[in-house]
């Protein structure tokens, strides 16, 4: 389905160290739904170093609103899985190559909707549709171009999630570990219900102009609702009820009687709006929609029979995590793709009281479990 690696010629790029973002044209892509693109660019971090035998290679899969900044390395910058990722750390970047890169149609490099077409404009709304497995595909081009011809481990949460067990099963012979963290092995209809709510709020904004923004405000109250209603999803009800329960924006109490004449905010709206402008400050709205939507159409089993049948086609050991007090990707379904996955594969948990964001902030809980089945000293033969 995707184009070929017109660009193998060139020579590898240098993967020593630590770097800053780095971006490589991986030439021309038909998708699935079979949109083209005539040239993607895909915007990626390294650190550590690839060894001799190239056995050492990371891939890291970054969630929706993310991106490749995993670990801070020589940066000023925190990454998104500080903890995880460094020198010394569960994934120790002094004896792994570590890579991530950001995703096909997003806004941090890659190419996506404000790329500019070869008519010199920006794409807007004639960005295709792309999936979980173009942008999985996208990524085996680049990991040609790096002189990586298989992972020692792909590792992802929630999206990431789905791009690495999408790696898994498009390219059974290049993934030897897969780690699922928060995510099922399709999205749900709950899940694309939520989606869905989140890309409208964008597209019935009157500044969204059909996607054709650019050079204008944007839709940036759209993009704001949007997050809203998904960071809802992210967190849950006993940390909201428990951090700021019926209290008002700027007092400890609640809004009591009688009832201030001018209605204030409830901290939890003052929250949400935070979440909601910090969002729209970092992110572009049509990247949101066209990552939103390639996360709807996740199906590990689509044109692929059964989901038992889909899955025994991967070859990698897989390590599947859940947070206990998830409500957006529930603890059952990371259960039902275990069970499904060839083998006895269990599901670790991490305990946590604030729903699905705890795969990013509570990530040390997996660390001796993901260490011991991934990273020992004498099961990788990186040097
Ligand atoms: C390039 C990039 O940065 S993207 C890559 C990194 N990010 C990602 O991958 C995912 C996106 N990030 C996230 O989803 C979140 O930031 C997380 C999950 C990582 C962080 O979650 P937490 O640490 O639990 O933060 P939490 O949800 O409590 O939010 C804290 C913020 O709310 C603010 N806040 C708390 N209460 C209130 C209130 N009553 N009113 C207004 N703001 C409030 C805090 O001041 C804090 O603000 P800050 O983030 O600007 O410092
Ligand atoms: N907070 C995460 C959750 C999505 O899994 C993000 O914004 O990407």
């Amino acid at each position: 389905m995707t184009g070929t690696t017109t660009t193998q010629a060139q020579p590898r790029p240098d993967l020593d160290g630590d770097a800053s973002i780095r971006r490589l044209s991986i030439g021309p892509m038909t998708l699935e739904a079979g949109g083209h693109l005539p040239d993607v660019v895909l915007a990626y971090e390294t650190w550590g170093s690839l060894n001799a035998d190239a056995s050492n290679a990371v891939l890291i899969e970054h969630a929706l609103t993310g991106s490749s900044h995993v670990a801070r390395g020589d940066s000023e910058e925190e990454g998104w899985w500080d903890g995880l990722v460094g020198p010394g750390r569960t994934i120790d970047t002094d004896r792994f190559l570590v890579v991530s890169i950001n995703m096909l149609g997003g806004c941090y490099g890659s190419t996506g909707p404000a790329s500019l077409h070869p008519d010199g404009k920006p794409w807007g709304s004639r960005f295709p549709f792309v999936t979980v497995r173009d942008s999985v595909r996208a990524e085996a081009l680049l990991a040609d171009l790096l002189g990586v011809p298989s992972w020692h481990s792909v590792i992802g949460g929630s999206m990431g999630g789905a791009r690495a067990l999408e790696w898994a099963l498009i390219y059974p012979d290049r993934v030897q570990r897969c780690a699922v963290i928060a995510c099922a092995a399709a999205s749900t209809a709950e899940q694309i219900a939520f989606a869905q709510a989140q890309v409208q709020a964008i597209r019935l904004d009157p500044q969204f102009a059909q996607g054709d923004y650019y050079g204008t405000v944007g839709p940036e109250g759209g993009l704001g609702l949007a997050r809203r209603i998904a960071h809802i999803t992210y967190r849950s009800e006993p940390e909201f009820t428990h951090r700021f329960g019926r209290a008002a924006q700027g007092a400890e109490e609640p809004f009591g009687s009688p009832l201030p004449a001018e209605r204030g905010r409830y901290q939890i709206e003052s929250y949400l709006d935070h979440q909601a402008d910090k969002l729209v400050r970092r992110f572009d709205a049509n990247s949101y929609i066209v990552l939103t939507e390639a996360l709807m159409s996740h199906d590990a089993a689509r044109d692929r029979g059964s989901l038992p049948e889909a899955l025994s086609k991967a070859q990698a050991q897989f390590f599947i995590a859940a947070v206990d007090s998830d409500r957006l990707y529930w603890p059952a379904q990371s259960h039902e793709l275990a069970t499904a996955l060839p083998g006895e594969v269990t599901v670790h948990t991490i305990t946590s009281p604030i729903g699905h964001d705890a795969f990013l902030t509570e990530i040390a809980q997996l660390e001796p479990a993901l260490h011991a089945a991934f990273y020992e000293d004498d099961d990788d033969g990186a040097a």
